[in-house]
């Protein structure tokens, strides 16, 4: 039986070629990249195959790399993940699609009883080297559950990372982080940025580490930690607010493990801070960013942190999408009430 070494960390050095891509075509270039690498990488889910998938991120893997790597499977998300499991703990590297986040719940018992737990709970013998891919978040005026951002749960499960990209050349590296990954990752694709911009993205392989997050913006007068969709309105409302509030824009990338050291260098250095998240406010990671800088930074603080989040609701229905989602002008009203405090 194959055993999981853990991941080799084969940054590429000097990347010279690039191509422009979205953030789906990232993706794609992402898995199909590891699996030209690695023959133990297999794709699975519900129409990913022959059709490529529902948002197309696994478009002509199919015809590249056959039917025994490329699985379309039954519409059973807990049968797709509890066969990954099985796969990734035998020797595979699976990376499973669900259509929508809103999904995943089927298969949320596979995921926390159990590829949460094959390493603790046998001791090290037995890893489980799974990525569970899922588009999230609202803004594409997407019926119910196809909207939400549960990152929150996931994050509170110990034995699994989290990853969030807010760029296409960080979605290509997050996601060879996370396949390399000897434990399982839930890696979430803000679906509202799936073709909203595109970036040069290096050709080559290359990892993003989990747990690094990235200063988007540099500043002085307050700290701004968020991710995903969320990350493009935040740095909006900084552009918006400068000459008047110096904003430093924090793109956690990672929620599982977080960047500590990064989110408290930068409270350090303001005193203020915010949080921006679609999630409800109520338990969702904003209060553990919170948290954090109680600990870790106290005597720092000078004001009250903010929270520009969603609300404790359902998602609503398209009319009331733009409302429920912070957007640059009430991410703005929110900077302005921690650095006026
Ligand atoms: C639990 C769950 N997973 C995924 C989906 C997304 N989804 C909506 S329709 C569909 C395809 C259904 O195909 P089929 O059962 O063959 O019915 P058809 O619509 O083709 O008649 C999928 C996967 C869903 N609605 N519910």
């Amino acid at each position: 039986m194959a055993t999981h070494q853990d991941s080799d960390s084969t940054a590429a050095a000097d990347v010279s070629e690039t191509e422009n891509l979205t953030l789906v075509q990232a993706v794609r270039d992402g898995l199909a990249t590891e699996m030209e690498r690695d023959e133990d990488v297999v794709v699975m889910g519900e129409d990913v195959g022959k059709n490529g998938g529902v948002f197309r991120a696994t478009e002509g893997l199919y015809d590249e790399f056959g039917e025994n790597r490329v699985i379309d499977t039954p519409l059973a998300e807990s049968g797709i993940v509890g066969t990954a499991i099985g796969m990734a703990a035998y020797g595979l590297r699976p990376v499973a699609e669900m259509q929508f986040m809103g999904f995943i719940y089927p298969a949320f018992d596979q995921i926390v009883s159990h590829a949460a737990r094959l390493r603790t709970r046998s001791r090290g013998r037995y890893t489980c080297p799974l990525v569970v891919r899922a588009p999230y978040g609202g803004g594409i005026r997407a019926p119910e559950h196809h909207s939400e951002s549960t990152e929150a749960m996931f994050v509170h499960q110990p034995g699994l990372k989290v990853a969030i990209p807010s760029t296409p050349a960080d979605a290509k590296g997050l996601l060879t982080s996370a396949i390399r990954s000897p434990d399982p990752v839930i890696f979430l694709e803000p679906k509202l940025i799936y073709r909203a911009f595109r970036e040069e993205v290096p050709t080559e392989s290359y990892e993003i580490p989990l747990g690094e997050a990235a200063v988007r913006r540099e500043g002085s007068d307050i700290s701004v930690y968020t991710w995903g969709a969320m990350t493009r309105p935040t740095l909006e409302a900084a552009e918006n607010l400068a000459g008047e509030i110096d904003v430093e824009v924090v793109d956690l990338r990672s929620l599982s493990p977080l960047d500590e050291e990064t989110i408290v260098d930068s409270f350090e250095k303001t005193g203020r801070a915010a949080v921006v998240h679609e999630a409800p406010k109520t338990g969702g990671l904003g209060a553990e960013i919170i948290a954090t800088l109680q600990e870790e930074a106290l005597l720092y603080q000078e004001a009250p942190v903010e929270r520009i989040t969603g609300f404790d609701t359902p998602f609503p229905l398209y009319a009331l999408e733009d409302y429920y989602l912070p957007e640059a002008a009430r991410i703005e009203d929110g900077i302005r009430n921690a650095v006026e405090f």
